[in-house]
């Protein structure tokens, strides 16, 4: 909760800078913002009764104060981002696999900026855990597990929040069915979040995206013709660069037409906890670690040793040559065997 005390000594301009939605505030008040912005909020306010003005205002100093304060929480609440914010880590408590039997781990902290891959055999329970995750589970889900943030049993906050503040989710299938160009599709989730400098962000993740995506694509294309590939590495690029998450739910990113290594980059460089359930073992060597599930329960929580880092090396050779022939088997090319190199 937003006090007085900690608005009323800042000045105009710092307020501004932190709360970028407040001029509308002074507008919706008519309180005049002529003088330079470079005083305090209260000398500003104190100014303003001096001028006698607040005669011709509905609410004393006070209540402006105290109405301030409302409309930047409900601002913040609105945008998602609350003030105490911060998610610095989560760890995960163990509950019981589908048999009810004790999970094989005792806690795992997750940090700001680490990749967790979640592997395990179709049906073992991947996205269940992804699912605790996001309901910020209290013991209170099938697996019994406990999810704390910042080390501190998880606060229900989140649950009730629809701004999906805690966590974004990546998932496999995104079928656009708006009718907006990529410019027009980024500048609507740009100036929802009140970004203040909208053709930045947007040919950030213009530029972003398309480093992402194998074949390129144009600010004027249509999202809705836009190729799997090519509207995966925009979610990619909108997610890292403008959803306030500080958790990224991956369900798998699938090969076609998409630099993984770099999408993962680009969302851990923007100091984002990134948990990515995968079968693909590409992706799971990429992680720092990986959680591997079984029947219902974490089974182990491994380390990416460096041997495995060395043979995500090999691994990414191969994936080229398969890559390489997928590419020239769509233009009907014929495959040799000196064609795969190995
Ligand atoms: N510990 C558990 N206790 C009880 N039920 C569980 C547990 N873990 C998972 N389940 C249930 O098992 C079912 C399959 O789990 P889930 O969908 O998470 O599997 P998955 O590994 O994501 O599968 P896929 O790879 O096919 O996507 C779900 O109904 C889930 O709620």
């Amino acid at each position: 909760m937003m006090t007085i005390n900690d608005i009323q000594s800042k000045t105009l301009t710092d307020l501004f800078e932190k709360y970028p939605f407040l001029p509308g505030f002074f507008e919706e008040h008519t309180l005049d913002l002529n003088e330079s912005l470079d005083i305090k909020l209260i000398d500003y306010l104190n100014f303003l009764d001096e001028e006698e003005e607040q005669e011709n205002r509905a609410m004393d100093k006070t209540q402006v104060l105290e109405s301030m304060c409302i409309y930047i929480d409900q601002m913040l609440e609105f945008l998602g981002e609350d003030e105490d914010d911060g998610v610095h880590s989560i760890t995960l408590l163990p509950g019981t696999n589908k048999s009810g039997e004790a999970e094989m781990f005792e806690e795992l902290s997750i940090k700001k900026s680490e990749i967790v891959c979640i592997v395990g055999p179709t049906g073992s329970g991947k996205s269940r855990l992804l699912a605790d995750i996001e309901w910020v589970a209290q013991k209170d889900t099938p697996t019994s597990r406990s999810v704390l943030i910042n080390g501190e049993a998880g606060d229900k906050k989140w649950r009730l929040n629809s701004g999906n503040k805690l966590v974004a989710q990546l998932s496999q299938n995104m079928n656009f069915v708006m009718d907006l160009t990529v410019y027009e599709f980024i500048e609507l989730h740009a100036q929802s979040r009140l970004v203040e400098d909208v053709e930045r962000v947007i040919n950030k993740i213009f530029e972003q995206a398309n480093d992402l995506a194998g074949e390129k694509f144009e600010l004027t294309t249509p999202i809705t013709s836009l190729s799997g590939g090519q509207s995966r590495a925009l979610m990619i690029a909108d997610t890292a660069i403008l959803s306030k998450s500080p958790i990224i739910l991956i369900d798998e990113i699938e090969n076609a037409g998409i630099d993984r290594k770099r999408a993962l980059d680009l969302l851990v460089g923007e100091e984002k906890i990134v948990l990515m359930a995968t079968h693909d073992p590409i992706l799971a060597l990429m992680g720092d670690k990986r959680i591997v599930i079984k029947n219902g329960g974490i089974h182990k929580v491994i380390e990416t040793s460096d041997e495995e880092r060395k043979l995500l090396g090999d691994l990414e050779r191969m994936d080229a040559v398969v890559q390489n022939m997928r590419t020239r088997l769509r233009q009907g090319e014929i495959i040799q065997k000196e064609d795969i190199g190995f």
